[in-house]
């Protein structure tokens, strides 16, 4: 099913919007069993609804028949009309038992195709937005479909079969013309009035809600940064955000009732009108011989009868227009288009194992008036390990991030094996590529389903081999749940080097083809990192593997160390090279050195050969300059 408005819903109007909604929505994006169902469920409505409207003629009957003597033929005209009342009023209830189950069906639906969508949003639609708030716009979404689908069924189906069936009684009994007239003005009337209060009330509702999922959104960021708020002691100042969110759609809101209101009343004194007009007239023909008394109770009837369905109209307007509006953002959400449209390709990633990569001119802005990245030039061969290291901003992650399809380069090519990054299918590059980030965010579930999330199939072997890589399985030891301890919203039950060995776990878990380690062991103190330092040397092994670090220590063994500072390499080669040369990397390592000379004068420093500058050779990590 498309949930994509072919065109701004915006322009429509309410009639025509609701009209393709349910063709689109609720009607090709059911089952056909569903909609077999609801055609019954219909089916079932409009005949309640038709008894009902057939019901006063029996009362028109059993009054006429009581009042000329007819005493058993009364008697079962009164009967009669009660067993049609009982009847339609049963109906109703067996039709919404059978509706709600196709209504929630659908609505199970629309959740889980709303949510894989969202999921499937570029990453920096996600960091521009807050999750709450697109919670938010699901859930208003999927309701606003199942109001609209209510007041369908339950007001507009019988409203139309209804006014259809009393139209045809007045005109077969002979009820005399200005009556008629009349009651259809009535009708007529009360729709338009019903429908430009419809447009009126829409504008103020939108934005209400609006402001209403924006509040939702500040107070779900504000319970994201619980921690931050107390440590700062900025409650108050949270509280007063919040409140001011909420308070910006009180004015929205008092709009909105106030339209409701008036509209209201416009309807009620129609009613009253149409009411006394009917029976005034109504009355003169009985007074003149024109019409029995029992006509007379039909007219009253049908009056009443009539304005029962119109106004639950009032009603249903209330729900059309709040649905209309509530699912406007859902609607909204679900035409942007998502990660894989925006990267159609369909190529394969060739053969197993540890692959190549080729980074040639790759330029990048997160903004476009604010370049990250300058034209970088990288390759990194088949199971090497390359390090890319530079002062903090300089666009180290912003690398990670290309690689592993977060962003879509402005300029330059990503190969794998040869094959542009922008010709691989998501699914198919992601599927090669293990990311260890600087903040690890992990599932409120259980270690091993966080562990496991990387490979669910992966056995306990598996399992347990990464977790003793990754020097999880000590932590994993010590904790009295074991594997089963669940690690809290955003895994903050975990400490940082805890929740960065899981990452690392994971990682491992995945058998990645290539391994993009963004200062994974950051968190962690000196004796752990070395700990872990050789686990991850072992994941690294065979595999092609870019490792971003700001401790120089851990990269010294690095196959090339490439050096970043705006967003350009400035200087490439092996540890021993660059030392050598006396640059940036020698200055950032006796930086280090001063900071922390014991940590990096243990142990020993290769002396790699030089590395060419300027040439390629294929196969071997090159300068191709930058
Ligand atoms: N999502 C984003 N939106 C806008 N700008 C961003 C975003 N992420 C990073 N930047 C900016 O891009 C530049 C490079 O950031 P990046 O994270 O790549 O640096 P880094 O070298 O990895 O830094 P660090 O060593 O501190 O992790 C910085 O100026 C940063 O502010």
């Amino acid at each position: 099913m498309d949930l994509r408005p072919p065109t701004d819903p915006a322009r429509l109007s309410p009639l025509r919007d609701v009209v393709r909604q349910f063709r689109t929505v609720l009607w090709q994006g059911l089952p056909a069993a569903h909609r077999r169902r609801l055609l019954l469920v219909a089916a079932l409505v409009a005949l309640g609804a038709g008894v009902q409207g057939l019901a006063p003629l029996a009362l028109t009957t059993a009054v006429d028949r009581l009042a000329t003597g007819h005493l058993k033929a009364g008697l079962f005209a009164v009967i009669a009309y009660a067993a049609m009342a009982g009847l339609s009023r049963a109906l109703r209830q067996g039709v919404s038992l059978m509706h709600g189950e196709v209504a929630r069906k659908l609505e199970r639906d629309l959740y889980r195709r709303a949510y894989a969508h969202t999921l499937a949003l570029p990453h920096a639609v996600h960091l521009g937005r807050k999750a709450g708030e697109l919670a938010r716009t699901v859930t208003d979404g999927v309701r606003g479909w199942r109001r609209m689908m209510d007041a369908a069924v339950f007001t507009a189906l019988p409203f139309v079969v209804e006014i259809g069936t009393v139209a045809a009684v007045l005109l077969a009994v002979a009820v005399p013309t200005p009556l008629v007239v009349v009651l259809l003005t009535f009708v007529l009337v009360y729709g338009l009035v019903f429908h430009r209060g419809l447009q009126r009330q829409r504008e103020s509702f939108r934005t209400a809600a609006r402001t209403d999922a924006e509040a939702q959104g500040v107070a779900a960021d504000a319970l994201a940064n619980q921690e931050t708020v107390k440590l700062f002691a900025r409650e108050a100042l949270v509280e007063g955000r919040i409140g001011k969110a909420f308070a910006r759609g009180g004015a929205a809101w008092d709009a909105y009732n106030r339209a409701a209101t008036r509209n209201g009343l416009t309807l009620s004194a129609l009613f009253t009108l149409a009411l006394g007009a009917t029976l005034l007239l109504a009355a003169r023909e009985v007074a003149a011989g024109r019409m029995t008394p029992g006509g007379f109770v039909l007219v009253n009837a049908y009056v009443l009868q009539v304005v029962g369905p119109v106004e639950r109209l009032g009603n249903m307007a209330r729900e059309i227009v709040q649905g209309l509006d509530l699912t406007a953002r859902l609607r909204a959400l679900m035409a942007e288009a998502d990660e894989a449209a925006l990267s159609p390709g369909a190529r394969a990633l060739s053969g197993e194992g540890p692959v190549t990569v080729q980074v040639e001119g790759l330029r990048f802005g997160y903004d476009p008036r604010h370049p990250v990245l300058h034209g970088i030039n990288l390759a990194i061969p088949a199971g090497r390990k390359l390090a890319v290291v530079g002062r903090s901003g300089s666009g180290k992650s912003t690398l990670a991030r290309l690689l592993c399809g977060l962003y879509r380069p402005e300029g330059g090519t990503i190969r794998l094996n040869g094959v542009p990054v922008a010709d691989l299918p998501l699914l198919t590059l992601r599927g090669a590529v293990a990311v260890v980030p600087q903040d690890t965010v992990l599932f409120h579930d259980t270690l091993r389903a966080n562990l496991l999330f990387a490979r669910p199939e992966a056995d306990d072997a598996a399992l347990l081999e990464a977790a003793r890589t990754a020097g999880l399985d000590t932590v994993v030891e010590a904790l009295p749940d074991g594997w089963d301890t669940v690690v809290g919203e955003r895994g903050l039950r975990l400490s940082g080097g805890e929740k960065q060995r899981v990452a690392i776990a994971r990682a491992v878990l995945k058998r990645p083809r290539l391994l993009l380690l963004d200062e994974a062991t950051a968190s962690l103190d000196t004796r752990t990192e070395r700990a872990i330092q050789s686990g991850l040397e072992a994941a690294a092994r065979g595999v092609t593997t870019l490792v971003i670090a700001h401790r120089l220590s851990t990269i010294r063994d690095a196959d090339e160390i490439a050096v970043m500072e705006d967003g350009r390499i400035m200087e490439r080669g092996r540890h021993a090279v660059l030392l050598a040369q006396g640059g940036r990397y020698a200055a950032l390592w006796h930086a280090q050195e001063v900071e922390t000379p014991s940590d990096l004068k243990e142990g020993k420093q290769t002396d790699n050969p030089p590395v060419t500058r300027g040439r390629e050779r294929p196969g071997e990590m090159v300068e191709i300059g930058t």
